[in-house]
């Protein structure tokens, strides 16, 4: 069969899209998934993600890591498919959507899209690390000398020798200037550096403000793709009101025979 899908990136993360509102995608061929997103014999991304329709909210979002699996909240992933839903007229500026963590609202502006992720009241800070779950499990580190950092190598180490199979997902941490920092994102599901992982980013403003470098409720990342502003609210264990804002753009569209 001859399927019509989009790409998008938001911050160099990317994705392949598909419309499923007429549910014309097998959804549990996993098979399927890792070709479309494998870079040199599929289309190529980081994550496919489709667009179905929800009883509660404006759409659902369906998402899939590169390895075929099904897996937990994409914040680049759900700004790209609100930009996606955009376009197709699906909603105005404003939206809200159903994901595997719970509803999300969003706004657009341009190319920017603003996403509202969920509330976090848990943050484990260990010696060298820091671990929180922003919608997806993420594990927090300072280093120096980030560029130089050998994400791939000590991303895959920690992450199955600290997390198991289930793992979660590597950030490596460099502060640059009070509020802002450069970021590097190993990605389960991938099994690789990401060029920007916005649960991520997320977890790492909030990991930050936790553990006292920064006293700002914005925090500016700076990532391999692109830039993206974290702000939210604390009231005593609990961040509230996070939300993730930055670019999300329609690369090209096509055909793929499958
Ligand atoms: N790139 C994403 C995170 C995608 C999910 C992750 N790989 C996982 O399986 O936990 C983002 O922008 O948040």
């Amino acid at each position: 069969m001859k399927l019509e899908f989009f790409k998008y990136q938001g911050t160099g993360n990317d994705f392949v899209i598909i419309d499923n509102r007429q549910d014309i995608f097998p959804k549990n061929d996993t098979k399927l998934v890792a070709e479309l997103c494998d870079r040199r014999f599929g289309i190529g991304a980081d994550g496919l993600m489709l667009l179905e329709n929800d009883e509660a909210s404006d759409f659902k979002m369906v998402y899939y890591n590169s390895d075929g699996g099904q897996s937990t909240m994409c914040g680049n992933g759900g700004r790209c498919l609100v930009a996606f839903a955009h376009y197709l007229g699906v909603i105005g500026e404003t939206c809200t959507f159903n994901a595997v963590d719970g509803l999300h609202e969003a706004t657009v502006d341009g190319d920017i899209v603003k996403l509202k992720m969920i509330d976090v009241d848990e943050v484990h800070e260990m010696p060298n690390h820091i671990f929180l779950d922003t919608g997806s499990p993420h594990h927090v580190q300072l280093v120096k000398n980030l560029p130089q950092f050998d994400v791939q190598k000590e991303g895959k180490r920690l992450r199955y020798g600290l997390y198991g199979e289930s793992g979660s997902n590597i950030n490596f941490v460099e502060q640059e200037d009070g509020d802002v920092f450069q970021v590097r994102t190993y990605e389960r599901g991938v099994e690789g550096e990401t060029y920007s992982c916005g649960t991520g980013v997320t977890a790492v403003a909030l990991a930050m403000h936790e553990s006292g470098k920064t006293s700002s409720s914005e925090v500016h990342i700076k990532t391999l793709g692109g830039d993206l502003t974290i702000s939210f609210e604390k009231s005593g264990e609990k961040y509230s009101n996070v939300y993730l804002k930055g670019p999300a753009i329609q690369v090209f569209k096509g055909e793929v025979e499958c």
